[in-house]
């Protein structure tokens, strides 16, 4: 179906209907004003051009209504966080009760932990994939502390088998036959970090529901990326980030999944703010906290609107694109990436990211034996901008929105390249 040349990329670029998206997006260049080959969306997604609209839009309302703008902006601050729930909710495949946008993807963790995670004597272990993100495993870490368990004995990892770089199904199983009465959350990102691997979301929320246990997942690497059907999975909760697939600039704020059945239930614990507030009476002040049903009633503070315009212009793309679009495109623009490097045919190379588009979303996670860094300091010098993670794996993500077959195509000739 593929060919390694310019003219079939070429080809392929002109016969995507989404190809007129990458125009709606800054570009990083180098210092001759040429488009660097970016590669990197799985770290931090590129800037639409309509953000900075919806960020001075904004700044604008602020100086001409000060105050006022919580209820007079055209887009009032005071309810601004539902302007994007709907959209939102779509792109995970949730309903718009059961997600809410709010603070950062590690805080949120731990919010939800606060809730879901209630371990006993007799059951309080985690799981987590062996590599899961570092800073989701110092979150389960700490909240195994914080509970006054040892990690050493409460955190479990599933993990590849020796020889393997990708977690199998069936071991997770055979955890779970093992402990599962001793283990009280399962907590796995959707899509590994490292790896690229994407896993199946539904049959590990089953699996651990078998074991009474509780499910999250980490949809840092799986929103905007591959479609989580959250609320189909019947996980328990789930958080993300915005800054990646999303594109909603550095640091923006995270977001929030709770399934519907946990929408009211007066005997979960949480951590309380007063946007979290009963709406009809937050102003009234001398209330007894009355949590918002649903996702939203996780709500601390009231929010930062400049990085929620970002996020909206960003989720206003995502819904002109439609995401089956976009999905369709990213597997085939992927197969593309993955048919290139195969046609190297280079001994030190392998691809550890899985091969069936079912366990992957963009990301390929290329190792290459007995480099260092400075093969990932070369391309870049050849202006490709990847990311390199120890000890031998370089990163690279095709972004359906503005990622071109043509890049790829350029991609993979450096890599050639640069390897001879
Ligand atoms: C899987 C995963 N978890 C957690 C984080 C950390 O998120 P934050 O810094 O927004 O808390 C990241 C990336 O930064 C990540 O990729
Ligand atoms: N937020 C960042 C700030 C600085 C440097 C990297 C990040 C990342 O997001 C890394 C990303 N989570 C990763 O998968 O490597």
């Amino acid at each position: 179906m593929y060919q390694n040349s310019l003219e079939f990329a070429s080809q392929c670029d002109k016969e995507d209907s989404l190809s007129h998206f990458r125009n709606k997006f800054h570009l990083p260049t180098n210092d001759a004003g040429e488009a660097l080959i970016y590669l990197c969306g799985n770290s931090l997604g590129l800037q639409p051009k309509i953000t900075s609209e919806y960020i001075k839009k904004e700044l604008n309302d602020w100086a001409n209504l000060g105050v006022e703008g919580h209820t007079e902006a055209e887009h009032p601050w005071l309810p601004y966080h539902e302007f994007l729930t709907e959209k939102m909710a779509m792109l995970v495949g949730a309903k718009p009760q059961e997600v809410v946008v709010m603070n950062t993807l590690t805080t949120n963790l731990h919010l939800m932990m606060v809730s879901f995670y209630q371990p006993t004597d007799k059951k309080y272990k985690i799981v987590v994939e062996s590599d899961a993100f570092p800073s989701d495993k110092y979150a389960v870490e700490s909240q195994l502390k914080f509970h006054d368990f040892d990690p050493e004995d409460g955190l479990i990892l599933w993990k590849p088998r020796e020889g393997e770089e990708l977690c199998r199904f069936e071991d997770l199983e055979q955890i779970m036959v093992e402990q599962g009465d001793s283990i009280a959350l399962l907590m796995i990102g959707s899509t590994n970090y490292y790896s690229g691997q994407s896993f199946p979301l539904k049959r590990i929320t089953e699996l651990g529901h078998k074991y009474n246990c509780i499910v999250g997942f980490d949809l840092a690497h799986g929103a905007g990326n591959i479609y989580p059907d959250l609320h189909n999975t019947g996980a328990d909760f789930a958080v993300w980030c915005t800054y990646k697939y999303l594109n909603s600039g550095p640091g923006s704020l995270g977001a929030c999944f709770v399934h519907q059945r946990h929408a009211e239930n007066p005997k979960l614990k949480r951590f309380a703010g007063w946007w979290g507030h009963n709406k009809q009476t937050r102003f009234n002040m001398r209330h007894d906290f009355d949590p918002l049903p649903g996702a939203e009633g996780w709500q601390l503070s009231n929010p930062p609107i400049l990085s929620m315009a970002a996020i909206r212009a960003s989720l206003d793309i995502f819904a002109e694109a439609g995401f089956e679009n976009l999905r369709k495109k990213s597997v085939k623009l992927t197969g593309f990436l993955e048919y290139l490097i195969d046609e190297l045919k280079d001994e030190r190379i392998s691809i550890i990211t899985p091969r069936n588009n079912q366990e992957r979303g963009c990301q390929l996670s290329i190792q290459v034996k007995s480099a260092n860094k400075e093969l990932h300091d070369r391309l870049t010098a050849a202006g490709v901008i990847s990311d390199w993670r120890e000890p031998d794996v370089i990163r690279v993500a095709p972004a359906p929105l503005y990622n071109s077959f043509e890049d790829v195509f350029r991609f993979a000739e450096k890599l050639k390249k640069i390897l001879n």
